[in-house]
């Protein structure tokens, strides 16, 4: 199991490790392999020093194939929707993205529950009914686990209302939300890192590293505070039910300001990797106004000697090394200042009154210059139309 996740890590895509391991097209059938190519595969695993589990690239494997796999070769079988799980799985740190993964597994759990009682079927037990129950091994079974889905989703809905609450609080504070998005492993969280110097973030070389959207707040040039969000990242043929169990933590995305793709341009799938990550971002129904204005990033390009972009809107950077970060931090400041309708503007204040505590609070201050008399000043700041409004309302300045 160890060398398929770790296969996985180093690969970072499908198509490579057809080469490497097994591919079939046709799973749903139920010999998945005429009887040569089976024998051919069942010597080269025994060949093989090491083997712990075989990884098959398919979405889905029927259960009934799982397990004959699985009888045949006396080791774990994988396809595409069970390795991503148990990646998933060993990563998940919050509650919600350990329900996630739950809902996520309940289809599992179904089709390999029809296959067991399949099988107690040609023995004569499953459709039993249980002691006058009026209700098969079965049906209860079933049942239970739709039990199980109803309330994983509900204390799901409970979270994401209290997202939603947060959120509104965020928006209230006025702080921009930056959304940092990108294929796995490409370095979002190394990034935000080196913008916010979280220490609490951990980057790794792994496959979804980071499962749980998390918020870091960062300074730009003008001393304005943005949160940056991390994001779980993306990778190519995700299977579409996971899709949509993790759409759900990726909701954020279409309220945020501005977003913030990051590529790894040392990566020789880095063209197929954008294109994919577009695709999914269509599919979350993004904005058009956040859709026109991402901002693309190139980065490890310490990676790549003598990089030169051939876009020259992209952002190329060493997250890492903390190359082009100081560009970066002007392109997301403009950006951020156009999407939100922010200003910089000179307001007079009066410092016998909490004008000054209020504005430090609720906008970005830059600068503080002595005014015509004792009792005033020149504030430089940096103020969104909602904030500029209260402020106006509750000091009655005109
Ligand atoms: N050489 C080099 N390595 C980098 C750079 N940025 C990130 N890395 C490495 O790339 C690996 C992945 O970094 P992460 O920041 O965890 O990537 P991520 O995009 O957050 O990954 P997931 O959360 O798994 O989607 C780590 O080993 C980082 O040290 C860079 O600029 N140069
Ligand atoms: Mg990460």
């Amino acid at each position: 199991m160890a060398e398929a996740v770790g296969l996985v890590s180093t690969l970072q895509n499908w198509s490579v490790m057809d080469k490497i391991i097994l591919s079939t097209k046709t799973p749903e059938k139920k010999t998945i392999f005429g009887k040569g190519n089976f024998q051919m595969l069942t010597e080269r695993i025994r060949e093989t020093p090491g083997v712990s589990a075989v990884f098959m690239n398919v979405e889905r494997l029927s259960a009934v194939s799982e397990k004959e796999l699985q009888d045949a070769w006396g080791l774990k079988v994988f396809d595409r929707y069970s390795l991503v799980l148990h990646i998933f799985r060993r990563n998940a740190r919050t509650k919600e993205a350990k329900l996630q993964i739950s809902l996520a597994e309940i289809p599992l759990l179904r089709s390999r529950l029809k296959n067991e009682v399949g099988n107690l079927d040609q023995q004569g037990g499953g459709s039993r009914y249980i002691m006058g129950s009026g209700e098969t091994l079965y049906e209860v079974q079933q049942r239970l686990l739709k039990e199980q889905e109803l309330k994983i989703r509900s204390v799901l809905e409970r979270l994401r209302k209290k997202r939603h609450m947060l959120r509104t609080q965020r928006k209230h504070k006025d702080f921009p939300i930056v959304s940092v998005m990108g294929y796995t492993n490409c370095g979002k969280t190394t990034l935000i890192k080196a913008l916010t110097g979280d220490v609490a973030l951990q980057p790794k070389d792994q496959l979804f590293a980071t499962l749980d959207v998390t918020i870091h707040g960062g300074r730009l040039p003008s001393h304005m505070t943005v949160l940056y969000v991390d994001t779980i990242g993306f990778l190519s043929q995700l299977p579409h039910q996971l899709i949509d169990s993790f759409s759900a933590t990726l909701e954020d995305v279409a309220h945020s300001d501005l977003i913030v793709h990051v590529r790894d341009i040392s990566h020789p799938e880095t063209v197929n990797q954008k294109v994919n990550v577009l695709n999914v971002l269509k599919n979350l129904q993004i904005p058009e106004r956040l859709m026109n204005s991402i901002i693309e990033v190139h980065n490890k390009i310490d990676l790549v000697q003598g990089y030169e972009s051939p876009d020259p809107e992209a952002v190329p950077i060493s997250a890492l090394n903390e190359l082009g970060l100081d560009e970066l931090k002007q392109r997301v400041e403009e950006s951020v200042m156009k999407s939100t309708g922010k200003q910089t503007m000179i307001l007079k204040v009066d410092l016998n009154s909490p004008q000054l505590g209020w504005l430090y609070k609720e906008a970005t201050v830059q600068e503080v210059h002595d005014g015509d008399d004792d009792c005033s000043a020149e504030v430089k700041v940096v103020i969104g139309a909602a904030a500029y409004g209260r402020y106006r309302k509750l000091f009655q300045v005109t």
